[in-house]
């Protein structure tokens, strides 16, 4: 190998209250070269990127860059060394422009000296990828907001930029952008550190991979010598079961209806969406990334003012009754949750976790809701049982169910943040985006779970980016492209390829005009 252009060795940290999260890690990163860190949730990842952006100082160990022995002082000495991070929620500014967030940085910009307008086409020619200076960043999709952060790296004349899963909210398309992005910089002789829990993707993109569990490097090799199972095996430590082997749920056709959407509108956002869900049935809604999908959950469960339409929960009417508009914030929501409609959205870790509260708290808080209205008030040992039932159902990696939310790692917050949901009394469920940022092992416990809520008679509707993940799950899947429902397939009949097509629009003779 050539001279590293970062160098970890013997890396540990250990948290204030006891975790270690990194046992010893050494790790060489190549110039110029793509390298993929994977591991399970709580493995240690975001621990290591820390230590590496100057975030966390490591308990011991060192760190190496362009030759050197350094210590960051902060975050910003690692920055001005050439070291950029873009995490998952890029923290753009909405209300700038593209111009003004990349050099965000330099300050000034009020006014944009001249120069920066030729910085930036420079810029955007290495990126390979037309972005626009003067578009707010508040209007940008997800996919070109990770370009602007992209641009944000290069302007600060980084030489390696470490991306924490940029593909975990992305469309295909955007995806591929993505990839297109990092190949051709890294081309050019900028150098990536890649975490992502896609390992298709990380086998597709990357030269080298490291893989951590438990806070230790178990794998560390050229990516063409290694193969998914490899991988797979590595980073969960065990044989995982495919989600197909779980058994399908055959839908009963003439299973009750229990949730009844009819002529759901909402101004700018959704036209006269109508679906009916059966119990024991999953349903899927597919689109594109702003295709309106997680807004209909959202307009069901009575998160939008403006939404109108009728929605039943079995004969009971929810929502309905209110003069000036039929949803208001502060009573849907609530009447949505008195129907029996559960609802995960897909940001749970901002909207649905309490973080100053113990996990065990956090998981108990629904149910004790639920067990308040029916006149019996937990004990606090019920809910601590409850807390651990989730804890191993779904593999939640922490110190204990007294730890909170804030000293976990980003894939187990999303795990209690589902598991506040699961033991209440339910009769429908939303889930958006069930499986963003878990673990390849917890992936298929959580498509398991699905499968079995469904099994138990419960109306399931689920949102996901990844299609051939919904064409595993739903029975049936929806196509929403701009804010309407444009087609219906049996999921057993349909090809991830042709669900790709239709919520592109591009089989206009099979979809009806979503106008
Ligand atoms: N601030 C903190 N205080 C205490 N423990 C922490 C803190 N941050 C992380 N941990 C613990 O350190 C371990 C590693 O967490 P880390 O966030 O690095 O995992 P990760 O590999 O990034 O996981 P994910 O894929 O879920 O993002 C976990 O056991 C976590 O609970």
């Amino acid at each position: 190998m050539t001279e590293p252009l970062l160098e970890l060795t013997d890396v540990t940290k250990t948290f204030p209250n006891g975790t270690r999260a990194l046992r010893g890690v050494s790790l060489r990163v190549a110039p110029g070269s793509v390298h993929g860190l994977v591991g399970a949730n709580g493995a240690g990842k975001s621990t290591l990127i820390k230590v590496i952006a100057g975030v966390h100082p490591p308990t011991t160990g060192s760190l190496t860059w362009q030759g050197a022995r350094r210590s960051w002082r902060d975050p910003g000495a690692a920055r001005r060394a050439g070291l950029a991070t873009i995490h998952q929620h890029i923290p753009l500014v909405e209300t700038l422009s593209v111009l003004e967030n990349v050099f965000l940085d330099r300050g000034g910009f009020r006014r944009t000296p001249v120069g920066r307008r030729e910085e930036f086409a420079d810029l955007v020619e290495r990126l390979g990828y037309p972005v626009e200076a003067d578009v707010l960043v508040g209007d940008l999709s997800i996919g070109a907001r990770q370009m602007v952060a992209i641009l944000q790296a290069l302007a600060a004349g980084a030489e390696l930029v470490v991306m924490d899963e940029p593909t975990a909210s992305l469309s295909e398309g955007e995806r591929r952008l993505v990839f297109d992005a990092v190949r051709r910089l890294s081309g050019q002789g900028t150098a990536f550190l890649y975490i992502s829990h896609f390992l298709d993707e990380i086998l597709d993109l990357t030269g080298q991979v490291t893989v951590l569990r438990d806070g230790r490097v178990v794998l560390d090799r050229g990516t063409a010598e290694l193969d998914e199972e490899t991988l797979v095996r590595s980073v969960s430590g065990r044989e995982l079961r495919a989600v197909e082997s779980v058994p399908a749920v055959v839908p009963d056709r003439t299973a009750p209806v229990v949730l009844e959407v009819a002529g759901l509108s909402s101004p700018g956002r959704l036209t006269d969406v109508s679906f009916e869900v059966r119990a024991g049935e999953v349903v899927g809604l597919a689109g594109l990334l702003g295709s309106g999908r997680s807004e209909i959950l959202a307009a069901v469960f009575g998160d939008d003012q403006a939404a109108t339409g009728t929605i039943r929960v079995g004969d009971r009417p929810v929502h309905a009754g209110h003069r000036r508009s039929a949803f208001r914030r502060d009573r849907g929501p609530r009447d949505a949750v008195d129907a029996g409609i559960a609802y995960v959205p897909e940001d749970r870790v901002r909207q649905g976790l309490h973080v100053g509260e113990p996990v065990w708290k956090n998981i108990s808080l629904p149910y004790l809701a639920a067990s308040a209205r029916g006149g019996v008030v937990p004990r606090e040992d019920d809910e601590r049982a409850q807390a651990l039932r989730a804890v191993g159902d779904l593999g939640i990696v922490a110190a204990g169910i007294d730890s909170t939310p804030a000293e976990l790692s980003g894939g187990n917050a999303q795990k209690v943040a589902f598991a506040k949901w699961l033991y209440g009394d339910a009769k429908v469920w939303l889930l958006d985006e069930p499986t963003a940022g878990v673990d390849v092992g917890a992936k298929a416990d959580l498509l398991g779970l699905v499968r079995r809520l469904a099994a138990e008679g419960k109306a399931v509707v689920v949102v996901t980016s990844e299609f051939e993940e919904l064409l595993a799950v739903c029975t049936r899947v929806l196509v929403v492209r701009r804010g309407r429902l444009v087609a219906e397939r049996a999921a057993a009949r349909m090809s991830e390829e042709e669900l790709m097509m239709l919520a592109q629009g591009l089989t206009a003779g099979t979809v009806r005009d979503a106008g």
